[in-house]
């Protein structure tokens, strides 16, 4: 379910970016419609059978809930007490929000960083000797290392700018009249940002087709501006921006750390990206992976 979801929502609508052609897109719609009610029965059997745990298991103990329960559960218990507000459209919302939000936007930023660094054996090599130099053969890279790896940080912001998964971030609508860059944009018009093209426009950033993870060096996080967004900005701005740069960083940290990664053969990594509301890569990486001598003890051990 989660694939065609997804799959669904990548789908780029042809109306949302000319109006007047939304006809074209009817039968996206007819799909879209099917898949809810489909989505809806899904959901809902999700959502009793976490009920029913509730009742057997209990659950008063306020705090341990939000510690140790599935979300959904803890919103079903706050569903008990401020039914007004958690209603079970509200819960699906914020859980489908989070499928959303979370799965497809992660795992294709890794993806493309994979993909550069197997382009860019000089960055790979430099990456290994920094978590190498930080953490030696001994141990597993952890969390709480990634605030001392500066390095792999700059690779994973170099990967979300030259390859933002959001390449039109979300459309948004103006509450009010206002003005953008000198232009009119009357309420309740639908506004998109061209991401891409600011992370990749050569006025602001120098040699902007080049991977340079150094480029970001002394730079505080991705926080660089408007011309550097990837989570979006502002009140709606990404609230798995944290989440995500520690997983992100967790994994391509740990696979660099214990494996040697390797091309398929001795061509380039195809870098060519895929049509649709996310970017994607056209054709999925294919990645040799062999663990380094060094970490095969604690390799075996995983
Ligand atoms: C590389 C990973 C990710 C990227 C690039 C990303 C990017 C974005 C962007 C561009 C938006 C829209 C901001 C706007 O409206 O202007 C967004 C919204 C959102 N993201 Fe992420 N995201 C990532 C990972 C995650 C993760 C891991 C989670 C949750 C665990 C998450 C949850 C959400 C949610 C719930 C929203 C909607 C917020 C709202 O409408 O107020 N995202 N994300």
């Amino acid at each position: 379910m989660l694939a065609k979801m997804l799959r669904l929502f990548n789908d780029a609508c042809i109306g949302d970016m000319v109006p007047c052609l939304w006809w074209l897109d009817w039968w996206k719609d007819r799909e879209l419609k099917r898949f809810e009610a489909e989505r809806g029965v899904v959901l809902r059997e999700v959502m009793e059978e976490h009920r029913e745990k509730l009742k057997v298991e209990g659950g008063d103990d306020g705090k341990s809930m939000v510690v140790m329960k599935p979300l959904i559960q803890v919103l079903l218990k706050l569903q008990e007490s401020e039914p007004e507000y958690y209603k079970d459209d509200i819960i699906f919302g914020i859980i489908l929000d989070l499928l959303i939000g979370s799965s497809d936007t992660s795992a294709e930023t890794m993806e493309w960083a994979l993909s550069l660094l197997l382009n860019h054996p000089q960055v790979l090599n430099k990456a290994k000797a920094e978590i190498n130099n930080h953490i030696g053969y001994e141990r597993l890279l952890e969390e709480s290392d990634l605030n001392h790896l500066p390095y792999l940080r700059c690779i994973i912001n170099e990967t979300l700018r030259m390859y933002p998964p959001a390449p039109n971030l979300v459309p948004h609508e103006s509450s009010e009249d206002c003005t953008v860059g000198g232009y009119h944009i009357p309420r309740g018009t639908m506004l998109q940002i061209n991401l891409w093209a600011i992370q990749n426009d050569p006025k602001i950033w120098d040699d902007p087709t080049s991977f340079r993870p150094e480029r970001f060096e002394g730079v505080e996080g991705h926080k660089i501006g408007y011309k550097m967004m990837p989570f979006g900005s502002g009140r709606r701005s990404c609230p798995g921006e944290g989440l995500a740069t520690r997983i992100i960083g967790l994994t391509i940290g740990s696979l660099t750390q214990c494996f040697e990664l390797e091309k398929v053969d001795h061509n380039l990594v195809d870098m060519t990206t895929a049509p649709g509301f996310n970017l994607q890569k056209a054709k999925p990486l294919k990645i040799l992976v062999r663990p380094c001598s060094a970490m095969m003890k604690l390799v075996d051990q995983m």
